[in-house]
């Protein structure tokens, strides 16, 4: 499989944590959607991940993990995005989960698997951050900055902007798009249908969807087609 991973428009989120039923599932799969991702910030374990897994092999969508702890890393995915957390206030996650992963897998991980996200998480309220004690009181310049570090000192092929569970501000994903010329930025949180879809579309590389597959499967499923017009 190719996986293209620089020309993804649009990438569904499933959380491991989560119910999904076999319909909903196959709706997801069969969507047109780029890529699913499944990750989620809690309650990710190696037995959902491992379930997760095996129904969305069935489909022939290419599926990534987004690792988010050591005992949920599943052999099997096509590619393994692995988030750091660059206005974490602690190493913990910038370099502390990481260091302990790659003490136990670096031996026999296969490194061209491995993609680095260089998250900035704005959303002070969300799981993520709280979890991952992020600094959300920012301004542009420091996401800005955070970006071109990701990017020119971590080459980081992923810059994530991160508002889980809130739409943000597409002015400054706008603008942090307008820096990169390596990274790819991926725009996720509060797009709960196609408008916002759009939006986002227009502003980020590519557009992340997770919660709203849980909450309005209908209007998760119209993001895809909503993103692909954005970019005609
Ligand atoms: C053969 C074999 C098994 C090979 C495996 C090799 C492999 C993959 C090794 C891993 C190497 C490695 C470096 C791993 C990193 C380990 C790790 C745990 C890093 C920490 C990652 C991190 C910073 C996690 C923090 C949480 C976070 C940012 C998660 C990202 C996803 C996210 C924000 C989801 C949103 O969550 P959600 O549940 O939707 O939240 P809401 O409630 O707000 O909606
Ligand atoms: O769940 P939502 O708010 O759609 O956010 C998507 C994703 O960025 C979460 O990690
Ligand atoms: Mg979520």
């Amino acid at each position: 499989m190719h996986l293209r991973m620089n020309e993804w428009k649009h990438v569904f989120k499933l959380d491991p944590d989560k119910e999904l039923t076999d319909e909903a599932l196959e709706s997801i799969c069969l969507s047109g959607t780029d890529a699913v991702m499944v990750g989620g910030s809690t309650g990710v374990t190696f037995d959902n991940t491992v379930d997760l897994l095996a129904r969305i092999r069935r489909y022939e969508v290419p599926c990534v993990l987004e690792v988010s702890n050591q005992e949920a890393i599943v052999p099997g995915f096509d590619l393994f995005m692995i988030p750091i957390v660059l206005n974490s206030k602690t190493p913990e996650w910038i370099v502390g989960q990481h260091h302990r992963a790659i003490k136990d897998y670096g031996a026999i991980m296969d490194w061209k698997q491995m993609i680095t996200e260089g998250y900035i998480i704005l959303n002070g309220d969300s799981t993520a951050a709280k979890l991952t004690q992020a600094d959300a009181e920012i301004e542009l310049k420091d996401v800005e900055a955070y970006a071109r570090l990701a990017e020119r000192l971590f080459h980081c092929p992923i810059v994530y902007l991160e508002y889980s569970g809130v739409f943000g501000k597409m002015e400054w994903v706008r603008k942090v798009r307008g820096l990169l010329t390596e990274s790819r930025l991926f725009y996720g949180g509060g797009v709960d249908g196609p408008d916002k879809a759009r939006e986002a579309a227009e502003a980020a590389h590519t557009v992340v969807v997770g919660n709203v597959i849980y909450e309005n499967l209908e209007h998760a499923l119209a993001t895809v087609q909503a993103v692909r017009a954005a970019h005609q």
